[in-house]
């Protein structure tokens, strides 16, 4: 079974080649974290997936009517701005739009949940539009949580929480992964895609270079070459450890 399948996608974005013959499949129980420099081609790959952007080749969700597609898929966008000063109950609930019998009790279930696996209970009441930047973002996670899709896809959706809630976000996302779902996520901070991802996808100016378990992606040549950086990397017992050392260029590794 493949909750989401892309074959052969390009993207152009102003005469140049952002994504070049992209060719994935995602299987419930993967916990996938997209990596890469800025500007290496994720938030395109994510939106390209969705068909929220045009693309050449073919992806499974792209092709699905919109009713379709958010039954399929959730997505949590980059852009954190919530237009409206709505309750943050109601931006959660949101998230249920696109199932037939919203507002009924398992409509309200699916919401509650999603508003206590991110924490947002002392925050209900409050417009979602005077939360904090993190805050905010643990807001938009849980209106894609409550979707409940099988596959959740969210591009950087650590950026900006604090240390506790990135790592509660991940071990939220890896829980999805090993109840049967998937997500596929854009991720920054390599330790913790080390430590929770069960693959990790390497983007390098719009190509994928590595894709596997995350002790086969994060080696020291992709480090340097994608990256130019430096690491160590050792096994704990929550999985592999990763610690950023240094620029790659220092280390005369370019
Ligand atoms: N609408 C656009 N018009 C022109 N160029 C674009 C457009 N959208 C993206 N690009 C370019 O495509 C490339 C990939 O952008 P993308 O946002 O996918 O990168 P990213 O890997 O998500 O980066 P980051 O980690 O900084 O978020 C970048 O060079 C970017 O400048």
């Amino acid at each position: 079974m493949t909750l989401l399948m892309l074959s052969d996608m390009c993207c152009t974005q102003d005469g140049r080649q952002v994504l070049d013959g992209i060719n994935l499949s995602i299987a419930p129980g993967e916990f996938v974290g997209l990596i890469g420099r800025n500007g290496a081609g994720k938030t395109t790959l994510l939106r390209a997936s969705l068909g929220l952007i045009p693309a050449q080749g073919w992806s499974s969700l792209a092709d699905m009517s919109v009713r379709e597609r958010a039954r399929a898929a959730a997505f949590m966008p980059q852009g954190r701005e919530i237009a409206w000063p709505m309750p943050v109950e109601s931006l959660v609930a949101l998230g249920r739009i696109a199932h037939p019998d919203a507002a009924s009790a398992s409509d309200r279930a699916a919401t509650e949940q999603a508003i206590a696996a991110l924490e947002l209970q002392g925050l209900r009441h409050r417009a979602a539009t005077s939360l904090s930047g993190g805050e905010q973002a643990r807001v938009l996670i849980a209106r894609a949580l409550a979707q409940d899709t099988p596959l959740l896809m969210a591009d950087e959706p650590i950026a900006g929480l604090d240390p506790a809630a990135q790592i509660s976000v991940m071990r939220l996302f890896a829980g999805l992964a090993a109840q049967g779902k998937a997500v596929l996520a854009s991720l920054h901070d390599l330790g913790l895609a080390a430590r929770h991802c069960t693959r990790l996808i390497l983007l390098d100016h719009g190509r994928i270079v590595a894709d596997g378990p995350p002790a086969k992606v994060l080696t020291a040549g992709h480090l340097a070459q994608s990256f130019g950086i430096t690491a160590q990397m050792s096994v704990g017992p929550e999985g592999m450890l990763f610690q950023v050392i240094d620029t790659a260029s220092s280390q005369g590794a370019n």
